[in-house]
């Protein structure tokens, strides 16, 4: 009788748990970047696809501590146990003639989490289900092609036949994911802003993973604007983003509106606002040294801050063009799991709806300015600049002028709070930008001055 999973999991996961000090710091997704890691224990949360086969998956939970006081975190790590390993799929540790990897690169272990929700089953504490009228769509889909996205993500997103998607999430946090409750609450108010939810993995107090319909010929906002930024650049007469632009606003209002009818909406806490605002001061300036110059004025200004009669609500969190898909029929708002740095109560606190404008709006910047900085060389002359930054004021004015209409809210009325809103934004860019892309940090540096007014 050949030894399964049951018998040697308890074995194999300490011997892969040493190898996880030099190999987490090198994933996308890992949070943890920069801060030196004292160890790493592995639980098995559930064993899959080990019935007779040599190779099997282990849905893992690493528990990472690091020196100098930095919290302990929690990630997950769907691990391959197999003596020949997908080709390319880096191999984590060799454990007795058997490789250990990360099981998302396995077509055969992520065909067995679709199986599994597909057929609404529990392995152990983990249940695996499908959502109400989602079944039928995919639960005998067995064998369908699966591939890892490659996207720049801060979780692991695996792609089923161009029909499915799902997203596993990485670091996890004690509660139900937004992005998981977020997208039942708007399935339930039939959204037309959001791709349908068909499933979900979840353990005791933990959410896993989430599956929805892939939408195939979609294309993100990012994409668009940087695109068309590009010719602004060259001088080409192009406008079609600003319409895209009046949509994306028309839409977020949409899901805003979805949003507050289903969790409720009340007076915005103006003192959690001002606390919330100096917190992302104080993180990121000793991250960034080129924010201390700015620092007192930000202080100055989140402390007098006034907003006379704004309310709260709950919203999106992380709202930038990567988390809006233009499909052929409308825009589609992905990603409701907010700054997955937070806990999940901070997360789902209500907070002004301007939250998401100020998102959005930065992200127009983003897209200028991502081409005056890394665009060909040529565009850099003042012509260029001055054409790229007034195609990303147009884009703004539009996006403000789509969500008026859709919501009766112009943005634009309410300077004071959406400029700190955008400030805020700017720090936790600047930060999140030394830690993941260097090069980046000046994009939103670049336009802490002149939104400072200075
Ligand atoms: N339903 C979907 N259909 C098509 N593509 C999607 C869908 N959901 C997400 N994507 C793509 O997957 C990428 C990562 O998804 P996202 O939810 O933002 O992951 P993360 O939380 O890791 O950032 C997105 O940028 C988008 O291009
Ligand atoms: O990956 P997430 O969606 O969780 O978001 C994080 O990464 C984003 C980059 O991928 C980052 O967004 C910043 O860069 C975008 C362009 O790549 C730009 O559109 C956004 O406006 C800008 O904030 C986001 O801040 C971060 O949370």
């Amino acid at each position: 009788m050949s030894l399964t999973a049951v018998d040697l999991v308890p074995a194999l996961l300490p011997r892969v748990a040493r190898a996880l000090p030099a190999w987490l710091p090198q994933r996308r997704w890992f949070a943890g970047k920069g801060a030196p890691l004292v160890a790493v224990e592995l639980t098995a949360a559930a064993r899959f696809a080990d019935q007779a086969s040599k190779s099997f998956g282990v849905l893992a939970v690493a528990e990472v501590r690091y020196a100098g006081g930095k919290a302990t975190e929690r990630y997950q790590l769907p691990l391959g146990f197999s003596p020949t390993p997908p080709e390319g799929e880096p191999v984590i540790a060799w454990l007795d003639g058997l490789a250990a990897y990360d099981a998302t690169g396995d077509h055969e272990l992520t065909s067995e989490l679709l199986r599994l929700i597909g057929r609404d089953h529990d392995l152990g504490e983990v249940r695996f289900t499908a959502e109400p009228g989602g079944e039928l769509a995919f639960a005998h889909r067995n064998g369908m092609r699966s591939r890892r996205m490659t996207a720049e993500q801060s979780n692991t997103s695996i792609v089923f036949g161009d029909r499915f998607i799902l997203k596993l999430f990485r670091r996890l946090s004690d509660g139900v994911n937004p992005d998981l409750d977020v997208h039942r609450a708007l399935g339930r108010a039939e959204s037309r802003h959001v791709a349908p939810l068909l499933g979900a993995i979840e353990g005791p107090g933990v959410t896993f993973g989430v599956l929805h319909s892939f939408v195939a010929d979609a294309v993100d906002g990012w994409r668009l604007a940087v695109t068309e930024a590009c010719q602004v650049a060259r001088g080409e007469d192009v406008s079609r983003f600003l319409d895209e632009a009046r949509g994306i606003g028309a839409a977020v209002a949409a899901v805003h509106r979805d949003l507050g009818q289903h969790y409720g909406t009340a007076p915005l806490d103006l003192a959690a606002v001002r606390r919330r605002l100096l917190a992302t001061l104080d993180s990121a300036v000793p991250v960034v040294p080129a924010l201390t110059c700015y620092a007192d004025r930000l202080r100055e200004l989140f402390d007098g801050l006034d907003a006379p009669a704004a309310t709260a609500q709950r919203i999106h969190g992380d709202l930038h063009l990567g988390q809006v898909l233009r499909t052929p029929a409308r825009w589609l708002l992905i990603d409701f799991e907010g700054e997955p740095s937070h806990p999940i109560p901070v997360r789902t606190a209500a907070q002004s709806p301007l939250r998401d404008v100020a998102g959005m709006l930065r992200s127009f910047d983003y897209a200028a300015e991502h081409e005056l900085q890394f665009g060909v060389a040529e565009h850099f002359h003042e012509h260029a600049c001055a054409r790229v930054r007034q195609w990303a004021a147009d884009a703004r004015d539009e996006f403000c002028a789509g969500y008026a209409s859709g919501s009766g809210v112009d943005p634009r009325a309410h300077g004071d709070l959406l400029r700190a809103f955008e400030l805020e934004k700017m720090l936790y860019e600047a930060e999140y930008e030394t830690r993941n892309r260097p090069d980046w940090v000046r994009i939103p540096l670049r336009t802490l001055r002149p939104t400072l007014g200075e």
